[in-house]
């Protein structure tokens, strides 16, 4: 990471009484490129591998991948129906008769030649026979057969000139990829849309970034793992299960770093090994006022990490910065930190609005905002400026088709049911005040579908 004081988690704008989200994001999004920088500077090869299509889903391409061929190859038909030539077209609303010369099946193409006053019967995918530019659909025509002795291929179709026009449901060679030219650009997230279209192009495998290594940790002294009894005063440790989901999704590759106890030496030395093996670590719990203090001595020992405020509920105290795998070595593996509230939903809401683009602009994604909509609120929202608001809710249609969404009952940070039973966020803007029923929100889905 640069020294240069604007880039430094420590900036003292970043240690304004309450950090606006927008600036935490700048923040991040502007050490991750300075992590990118220098890894670049390095060489460093070792960030990219091929996989074979079946294990590409939710990875992020590396190269352009550059279509070999054209897709089409040649032109053909997008419809069952009669291939001919357009020179007989007209405005015309009198019937046309063309005779039918033969069939042309998708993978078995016509050779011969269709001259005037001629049509070939053609399917969906079959090569367009070179003499012909235009195909009517089969439901637009009338076939009409000479003698019932003969095959369809001697008989007669007739329509009327006026209701197709030349060149229509035809597909071109090259209309959806041009050999030589980009299918699909360096930095995509791979969705299925992705492997079907590398598929088409008989590519088998593709060059991705590596999966990142990211580190997890719970710290907290009333935390017990599963199995355990619970005795008075103790939780079950759920902040690992929810962070290990999400990190999932995102097909990062898990270090597991398990309960680290509130001791200062357990908490220094869980960090550098964490450091030494991950490119990225993530906490929760410890970053509120009264424990940060010597969470905050070993980060200043160990890296450049910022304790911060933000505008935000949930998830206000947060720390941020970069970790070194070996205290005060300059040139150490640099490690990105993310302190993140120890409330369960806040941990959530924090991995949303700030880590989930931060993995992925590291390992390499262009596109790393999530896409927002809008519904209409069902009831109204209390709302204080001044800080943004993550509430949990449940988007449906309306009576009325239009979309709306409703709150999922209490909304307090440590409710984690209040995640479980919704399907999205209603993000209310720093400036927003209270929302009356039926005014639009902001809404960020969970799941993405394709
Ligand atoms: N005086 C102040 N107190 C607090 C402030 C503040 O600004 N001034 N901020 C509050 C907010 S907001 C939050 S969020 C919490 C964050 O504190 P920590 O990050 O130090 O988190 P903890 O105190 O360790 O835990 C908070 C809460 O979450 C539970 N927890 C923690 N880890 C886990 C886990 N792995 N699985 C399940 N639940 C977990 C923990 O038991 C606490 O109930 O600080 C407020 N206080
Ligand atoms: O903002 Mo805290 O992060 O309420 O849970």
């Amino acid at each position: 990471m640069s020294n240069s004081t604007h880039r430094s988690p420590n900036n003292p704008i970043l240690l304004s009484d309450s950090l606006p989200v927008n600036e935490a994001r700048q923040a991040i999004h502007q050490l991750v490129a300075d992590l990118i920088q220098e890894s670049q500077q390095n060489d460093d090869t070792s960030r990219i591998e091929s996989v074979t299509l079946d294990q590409a889903i939710n990875r992020i391409l590396a190269h352009d991948l550059l279509s070999p061929i054209n897709v089409p190859a040649a032109d053909n038909s997008a419809m069952d129906g009669f291939a001919f030539n357009g020179d007989c077209l007209s405005d015309s609303n009198n019937e046309l008769t063309l005779q039918v010369i033969g069939t042309a099946y998708a993978g078995k193409p016509f050779e011969g030649k269709v001259g005037q006053g001629e049509c070939l019967k053609i399917m969906t995918g079959a090569l367009m026979p070179k003499d012909c530019d235009t195909v009517i659909p089969q439901e637009l025509t009338q076939a009409v057969t000479q003698a019932p002795t003969q095959s369809t291929e001697t008989s007669v179709v007739t329509f009327k000139p006026n209701q197709v026009k030349r060149g229509e449901n035809r597909r071109l060679c090259g209309e959806d990829l041009q050999l030589g030219k980009a299918a699909i650009t360096a930095g995509r997230l791979l969705r299925p849309s992705d492997l079907g279209l590398a598929a088409s192009l008989g590519i088998a495998s593709l060059m991705v970034h590596r999966k990142l290594k990211v580190a997890i940790l719970s710290s907290g002294d009333e935390l017990r793992p599963l199995g355990q009894t619970l005795d008075l005063g103790s939780i079950y440790d759920s902040n690992r299960y929810s962070l290990t989901g999400l990190l999932n999704r995102l097909n990062m590759e898990i270090i597991d770093c398990g309960i680290v106890h509130d001791d200062p030496a357990t908490l220094k030395a869980a960090f550098i090994q964490a450091a030494s093996k991950a490119d990225v670590l993530i906490s929760s719990g410890g970053v509120s006022v009264g424990e940060a203090d010597y969470t905050k001595q070993i980060m200043q020992e160990l890296g450049d990490v910022g304790f911060w405020k933000i505008a935000m509920r949930p998830g206000r105290p947060m720390a941020f910065g970069v970790l070194k795998a070996v205290e005060g070595q300059a040139d150490s593996q640099k490690t990105l930190f993310f302190g993140l509230p120890g409330n369960p939903v806040a941990v959530m809401v924090t991995f949303y609005q700030f880590v989930r683009s931060a993995l992925l602009q590291l390992n390499g994604a262009t596109q790393t905002e999530p896409p927002l909509t809008q519904a209409l609120a069902q009831a109204a929202i209390r709302k204080r400026p001044g800080r943004t608001e993550f509430q949990r809710g449940i988007l449906e249609r309306g009576p009325d088709g239009k979309p709306t969404v409703r709150l999922t009952g209490s909304q307090g940070a440590g409710i984690l049911r209040s995640m479980s039973e919704a399907n999205c966020f209603v993000i209310l803007d720093h400036d927003q005040g209270n929302i009356a029923a039926g005014d639009w929100v902001d809404v960020a889905l969970f799941d993405g579908l394709l």
